[in-house]
């Protein structure tokens, strides 16, 4: 790990402990200061400063948090120099607590203060050495986490695709972040300045969904007082996103089928076509092979937005991003009110990382969210978040051929996700014949995606009790 630099931002009113600040000087300081939280934050832009100082006036100044919600929580360690009556006070209180690494009365003492500063150094740099990974996104709120060799795979595809107008069709679990993926090939095109519009293709009401993608004339219909621009030629310039389009009716269908064609939209009542310029991006959780297979989605509209595709992995195919997930989630909320939890005990992730996360991130969202709710420590244990220990793995009466049989079971799972689900590539990986993967395969009910053979989101407990029963 890189030494820590010792560049020190002081805000607020340090006057009256001028002499303290000379001290620290002379103790290899650099010290650079800022008045109020616009020049904290400019100056964060030019100084790498870990490390902040504030005299925190009476009234107190929510300044920390401000910066650290800017920055990103945990960025800046602040030390806060107070009145001892301030602390009186419930407001400085609260936010001494939630967002100073440690505080000091007036008047401070140099050599205590450069311990103080010292050790807020140490975790700062802790910190730093622990970055979330991420895909940048241009809009703040969607950056991608995730480091490992999946992800990483997702952002190489991400950047291509971003980079041809053609559309692309996202597949992946409910909650894998399709979405979010779609907003990032956006951001990442030469679109990435027009809009980005969302159509939910199952939430439109039948009724509605011509009008709604392609506007109507005044007059159209019984209802339709006003000219209605549809969300198709909304998306003028940019991005038109097609959530659940294997929920789109089969008429409707036609239509999309048309504009993707010739580019061209009319509205419901309109005597001119218009050309739009537009890319569509769609998503979908089920297999439209199989829905056109069925008869319920048209094969031409499947082949024109399958020109390129990206596939978003099921959260339990790279476990080691978890805890960067849930972390991240933390500060975000964190961000967004304050909390006096610190963060997620060692129990709760070697917990997170035992579970099998049918929901996929959505549900590790909506689990981190719940935890800083319930949570009554420091540190969120397995309990806030909904969540207890696998039995499974530490149960007595679990035989060693059941607990062979679960990692036998992850492994080869685990394997098929990061080879494509490509058998041969899996199988080498795992020294083992094809044949015998496929053996493998049956053994444990896994059809070659990595799901389980009817379909249904795999739970690795769910394959357990498969063998038991049919042993
Ligand atoms: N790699 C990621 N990094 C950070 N947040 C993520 C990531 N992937 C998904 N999320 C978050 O998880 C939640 C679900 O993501 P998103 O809505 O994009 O999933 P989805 O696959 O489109 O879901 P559905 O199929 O149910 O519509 C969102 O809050 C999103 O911001």
């Amino acid at each position: 790990m890189m030494e820590p630099s010792r560049q020190l931002m002081t805000v607020g009113n340090t006057t009256s402990f001028r002499d303290t600040l000379q001290q620290l000087s002379s103790y290899g300081w650099s010290i650079h200061h800022a008045d109020n939280a616009q020049e904290a934050m400019e100056l964060l832009n030019s100084q790498a400063c870990s490390v902040g100082l504030i005299a925190m006036a009476p009234s107190a100044s929510s300044l920390p948090l401000e910066v650290n919600t800017r920055y990103g929580l945990s960025q800046i360690q602040w030390v806060a120099i107070i009145e001892r009556d301030a602390l009186q006070h419930d407001k400085i209180r609260d936010l001494i607590y939630n967002a100073c690494y440690a505080y000091q009365d007036y008047p401070p003492d140099a050599r205590r203060l450069d311990i103080l500063l010292e050790s807020a150094l140490g975790m700062a740099s802790l910190h730093e050495a622990h970055p979330i990974p991420t895909l940048s996104c241009p809009d703040d709120n969607h950056h991608m986490i995730g480091e490992s060799s999946v992800m990483r795979e997702l952002y190489r595809t991400i950047h291509k695709v971003a980079g041809a107008d053609a559309p692309v069709l996202i597949t992946g679990e409910s909650g894998t972040g399709k979405e979010l993926t779609a907003r990032a090939i956006h951001a990442h095109s030469s679109r990435g300045h027009g809009p980005f519009n969302v159509v939910n293709c199952g939430a439109l009401p039948s009724g509605l969904i011509q009008s709604e993608l392609f506007g109507h004339e005044k007059g159209a219909f019984t209802g339709a007082n006003q000219r209605k621009i549809g969300i198709i030629e909304n998306s003028q310039g940019g991005t038109l996103f097609l959530d659940e389009i294997g929920d789109l009716p089969l008429d409707m269908q036609v239509n999309l089928l048309r504009f993707l064609e010739n580019l061209k939209v009319f509205r419901v009542g309109g005597l001119k076509e218009i050309p739009v310029d537009v890319r569509v991006l769609a998503a979908t959780h089920v297999d439209l092979e199989k829905a056109v297979e069925m008869g319920e989605f048209r094969e031409d509209l499947y082949h024109r937005l399958n020109v390129l595709q990206v596939r978003t992995p099921a959260l339990r195919e790279h476990p080691e991003d978890i805890e960067p997930l849930a972390r991240f989630f933390f500060q975000k909320f964190s961000a967004e009110k304050p909390s006096r939890v610190r963060g997620f005990s060692h129990d709760c992730t070697v917990v997170m990382r035992q579970h099998p996360w049918p929901g996929n991130i959505r549900e590790l969202v909506n689990r981190v969210r719940r935890s800083m709710v319930m949570c009554e420590q420091r540190l969120i244990r397995p309990t806030d978040m909904g969540l207890e220990r696998r039995q499974s793995l530490s149960r007595d009466t679990d035989t060693l051929q059941q607990v062979r049989d679960m990692a036998e079971s992850e492994a080869i799972r685990a394997a098929l996700a990061r080879n494509k689900h490509k058998v041969l590539h899996a199988a080498r990986e795992l020294g083992v014949s094809r044949v015998t993967l496929y053996r493998l395969l049956e053994k444990h009910c896994i059809d070659k995606n990595g799901g389980s053979v009817d379909g249904k989101t795999v739970d690795p407990s769910t394959f357990r009790l498969v063998q038991l029963t049919s042993t």
